[in-house]
């Protein structure tokens, strides 16, 4: 299993940043073709696109692309030219409910059948957008096994709802939340909104870690230098990774011993509270953090 902490939106028509790809050190990128590109672009967004997937070498990065969306003139023609080069995923902006899922699923299965692909290689990341999508939410993740991420698109969720986008959130905590658990019930991963400005780290982390509180896998972002704070907001804090391993430690001889429960900084530790345990240690071993190395 590989992270998959940060998603690096790259605007499709732009291939001086396309390039520098493998280098910043992302978990996957997002070749955008839908809102980073104009209208005049579109055409030579996607032919450029299509020629890096069959041409550059990514190195281990995972590819996805963002077409455009199911109501538009440019959601076939995206499809036609992107599954043959075989992306890791497509992922279909302004989901408003499963038949758009299912729709991109059978265009995808079509091409995959045309040219040979293994069926079902192609993966879908979902977005939420619209307050329909929203309340949509689980039945889109759980539309297709193709569907193996759910999205929450801030900008444009918070411009259907009529409000404000802040940096506090508050308008988008009750869609991230629902967001969040509905790809979890689909057994999908979850990836959070992008953070708008790239002057304020320190924001973006703390917004970060707010979402990696609520259960999101990932999270998209926009410009390279927000990478390593997504990074560093996803590793388990070294105290409570601590007391996680005293809580494992301290299941595992009760186990030893015959005993049901045990006690660790007095507290009570029962079958959840082991299980949040192992979960924590593994994602940090995940994020790279060697064991024994606390
Ligand atoms: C609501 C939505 O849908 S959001 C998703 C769609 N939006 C996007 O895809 C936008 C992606 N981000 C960008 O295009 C850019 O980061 C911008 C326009 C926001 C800022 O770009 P710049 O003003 O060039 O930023 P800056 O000067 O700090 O860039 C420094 C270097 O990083 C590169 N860079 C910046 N952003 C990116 C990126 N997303 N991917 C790869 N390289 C990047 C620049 O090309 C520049 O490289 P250089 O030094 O070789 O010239
Ligand atoms: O993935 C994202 O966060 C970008 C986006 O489309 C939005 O916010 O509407
Ligand atoms: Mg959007």
């Amino acid at each position: 299993m590989k992270p998959s902490r940060s998603m690096l939106y790259i605007p499709g028509d732009s291939p001086g940043m396309i390039q520098h790809a493998p280098i910043f050190g992302a978990d996957s990128i997002l070749l955008d073709l839908e809102d980073a590109v104009a209208l005049t672009e579109k055409d030579a967004a996607r032919r450029m696109v299509a020629v890096f997937l069959k041409r550059f070498d990514f190195k281990d990065l995972f590819v996805t692309v963002r077409i455009n969306g199911a109501d538009t003139e440019f959601f076939e023609k995206d499809l036609e030219e992107i599954i043959p080069c075989a992306p890791e995923a497509v992922r279909l902006p302004k989901c408003n409910g499963p038949e758009d899922v299912l729709l991109a699923d059978k265009k995808i299965t079509e091409i995959e059948n045309r040219c040979g692909l293994p069926l079902g290689s192609v993966k879908i990341h979902a977005m939420i957008e619209t307050a329909l999508g929203l309340e949509m939410a689980f039945a889109i993740a759980s539309a297709s096994p193709r569907v193996s991420a759910l999205t929450i698109g801030g900008q444009d969720f918070t411009a259907d709802m009529g409000v404000q986008k802040t940096k506090e959130g508050r308008e988008l905590f009750y869609a991230r939340c629902r967001v969040v658990a509905a790809a979890h019930a689909a057994g999908v991963d979850s990836y959070d909104t992008v953070w708008a400005d790239i002057m304020d780290n320190e924001g973006l982390l703390r917004e970060t870690k707010e979402i990696v509180g609520l259960g999101f896998t990932g999270k998209a972002c926009i410009h390279p230098s927000q990478i390593a704070t997504i990074h560093k907001a996803f590793m388990p804090a070294e105290k409570d990774l601590r007391k996680a391993e005293r809580v494992v430690e301290a299941a595992e001889r009760a186990e030893r011993e015959g005993k049901g429960v045990v006690s660790v900084d007095d507290k009570m530790v029962d079958a959840p509270v082991v299980a949040r345990s192992r979960h924590l240690l593994a994602l940090a071993e995940l994020y790279g953090l060697k064991r024994g190395e606390l």
